[in-house]
């Protein structure tokens, strides 16, 4: 059994690149107003080294994630923290790319191959400098060690589909974090549904691979051989330590503290069992009878802070921290240009796999084309065509962009996905937009051109390639404005369902100012003309598509005697629809264009701020007030941010 608890901290050489972590007097507390600051974590101390698997092991709900989450610099802002964190001595926040977390959910991207997912992940991850055959060599060996190889070439699935098993999806993610090789690696239940020879051997690569590295891991019931595989222990129960010390040593420490361990039991089980509140089931203690868990626990504690152990730890802390060592630096990385080619490739391989990011949309546009085309078919030239070409053109710019809004859950799983692997140090933001962007350009560039084709030749709208080039553009345009204001709204709101909603709000608004349900000289003007008129991106696409169709246009006018007199297009844009005329069409479609980059812009701002905004914006609302939270007792301190 590998027990490294007694070594020197000289022998294990900060010089070398190791990374030593300490925590002590560890506070973490909830600080929404309804758990009233109520503690999750009371005053841990401990310590995490090169070379070594240190494991955090509790019942359910006694703060493994959290301290997981505190010691990796990633606790949410419905937290509070107080106590030190080091590392190799240092105050340093855990910079993103400093370290790899393997977090409990896996985020993966459903359509694609689990060869696919890891070799683009290699490609985003491994430095520029490592050719690509060795970055696919790198992969090929990780995913054999993960035991994926036959599942290489199986979809990963999700939500829009079945495809690898829970316990192959946790090795995807395992996989991901290592095929750099971290120096420090936090694993979030690694083991989760995952058979226990699969465990096994997941947990046998993970601890084969600590040389020089500082790996921990929280984990819910390791078999004896799992937990076997650990040199250190950090047993929780409901926020407090239990044990922290040599893994090896933990038996003894449960048989002193009067509670040993039946023969032929998984000292995990036994640890466990012993320790869990949830379910007050008395425990034996040695001789002198039955006592509840919690007197258990308190005694086990009791037991733990007067021990060798808790000393042990203490000196082992104080060591570490006596010497400054050196600053973990980032990883190298791909450049910036290879992520954004990377990521265009792979954003674009999950668009074409995905039905309902832009097939479906396609099919659905197509029907709507057909309808609109055969509702308006052959318009004509009379009068009465003035408001039928506008009332379809109206339908084009507004309803047929509305339905980008089908695209939402798609847009959401890319975010998440996006977040997930940014919080690791993948990519920065600016790569995932402009792949975002450029990615997405061929579909919409197809979704506007044949059903833009179908409508315009059916309807009969003005002849002339400009003016088809023109309808298309605009179609295009919009679809581009519409997807980059719902990745905004996906990078704000909470959940899909409210996105949706509040998708769907913002664009009815726009839509109604746009100047066709009323025209631009009947609008309100506080609110709807100014600012919202000049706002809403449909003002510039009706003027422009009016302008469009009717510049240059005759239309028929037969009075009441069969006289026809020919009305010339501008005078029906200018006093009929109210257009301003100062310009032309495509200074409409420019401003249209700069919109879509400023829609763009907005939304890498709103993804580079989104941890620090969206954090504050909730600690805004939903922060306790001081007097629920005992800051006088200690003052926190902000490492995570
Ligand atoms: N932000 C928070 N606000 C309020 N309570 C929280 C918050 N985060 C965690 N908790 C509570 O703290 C306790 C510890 O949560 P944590 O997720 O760390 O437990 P865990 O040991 O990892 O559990 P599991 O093994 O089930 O994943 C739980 O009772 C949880 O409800």
């Amino acid at each position: 059994m590998p027990n490294q608890g007694t070594k020197n901290v000289v022998e294990l050489l900060p010089k070398n690149g190791g990374v030593f972590l300490t925590w002590e007097d560890l506070w973490v507390r909830a600080s929404n107003m309804k758990d009233g600051g109520k503690a999750i974590l009371k005053g841990l101390t401990g310590y995490a080294r090169p070379g070594e698997l240190l494991a955090i092991m509790g019942p359910s709900g006694c703060g493994k994630s959290t301290l997981l989450d505190t010691i990796a610099g990633r606790l949410g802002s419905s937290t509070r923290q107080s106590g030190d964190i080091l590392i190799n001595g240092r105050k340093q926040t855990l910079a993103y790319g400093t370290s790899a977390y393997v977090t409990q959910d896996d985020t993966l991207i459903a359509t694609l191959t689990v060869k696919e997912a890891i070799y683009y992940s290699a490609e985003l991850q491994l430095p520029n400098s490592m050719p690509k055959s060795e970055k696919k060599e790198i992969a090929d060996i990780t995913i054999k060690e993960m035991g994926l190889q036959d599942a290489m070439e199986t979809r990963i699935g999700g939500w829009s589909g079945k495809g690898i098993s829970g316990g192959q999806k946790r090795r995807v993610s395992i996989c991901m974090e290592f095929l750099t090789r971290p120096k420090l690696l936090f694993l979030d239940e690694p083991t989760s549904g995952l058979d226990s020879a699969a465990s096994y051997y997941v947990m046998k690569t993970i601890a084969s691979r600590c040389k020089g590295r500082t790996i921990i891991a929280s984990i819910h019931q390791p078999s004896a051989e799992v937990f076997s595989l650990f040199h250190s222990l950090c047993l929780l129960s409901s926020g407090r330590t239990v044990y922290f010390g040599p893994a090896s040593a933990a038996i003894e420490f449960f048989a002193l503290s009067g509670f040993p361990c039946p023969t032929l039991q998984n000292p995990s089980d036994h640890f466990l069992k012993t320790i869990n509140s949830d379910f007050d089931q008395d425990i034996e203690e040695g001789s002198t009878g039955r006592k509840s868990t919690e007197e258990v626990i308190n005694i086990l504690v009791k037991s733990y802070k007067s021990s060798d152990k808790y000393r042990a730890v203490q000196s082992q802390v104080a060591e570490i921290c006596k010497e400054e060592g050196e600053i973990l630096e980032k990883r190298s990385h791909s450049s910036f240009t290879t992520q954004s080619l990377v990521l265009t490739r792979r954003s674009f391989v999950n668009m074409s796999y995905d039905l309902g990011y832009y097939w479906l949309r396609l099919a659905v546009y197509v029907v709507i084309a057909i309808g609109l085309g055969t509702i308006y078919y052959d318009v004509g030239f009379s009068t009465a065509s003035v408001q039928a070409r506008g009332t379809m053109l109206m339908f084009v710019a507004s309803f047929i962009t509305f339905m980008a809004i089908g695209g939402f859950p798609s847009f959401v799983e890319d975010l998440k996905v996006f977040q997930q692997e940014k919080l690791n140090g993948h990519y920065g933001s600016g790569s995932f937009v402009i792949a975002n962007t450029l990615s997405a350009m061929p579909y919409l560039l197809l979704v506007s051109l044949i059903p833009g084709v179908i409508a315009y030749f059916l309807t009969g709208l003005q002849n002339g390639l400009e003016h088809f080039i023109y309808f298309v553009l605009v179609l295009f345009t919009c679809m581009m404005l519409v997807e980059s204001l719902m990745m905004i709204v996906a990078s704000i709101v909470p959940n899909f369902l409210m996105g949706i909603i509040t998708g769907a709000g913002i664009q009815a608004l726009m839509i109604l100012s746009g100047g066709f349900f009323r025209l631009p000289n009947d609008l309100p003007k506080p609110f709807w003309k100014y600012p919202l008129h000049y706002v809403a991106f449909h003002k510039y696409a009706f003027e422009g598509l009016f302008k469009n169709e009717l510049e240059g246009l005759k239309i028929h006018n037969e009075d009441k005697l069969g006289k026809v007199q020919m009305i010339n297009g501008e005078d029906i844009l200018r006093n009929t629809w109210q257009m301003n005329m100062d310009y032309s069409k495509w200074a409409d479609l420019a401003i249209l264009l700069g919109m879509v980059v400023l829609y763009r812009l907005l939304f890498l701002l709103f993804v580079k701020a989104g941890e620090k905004v969206k954090p504050a914006i909730r600690r805004a609302f939903i922060s306790t007030s001081p007097n629920q939270i005992n800051t006088a007792e200690r003052p926190f301190d902000e490492f995570a941010t």
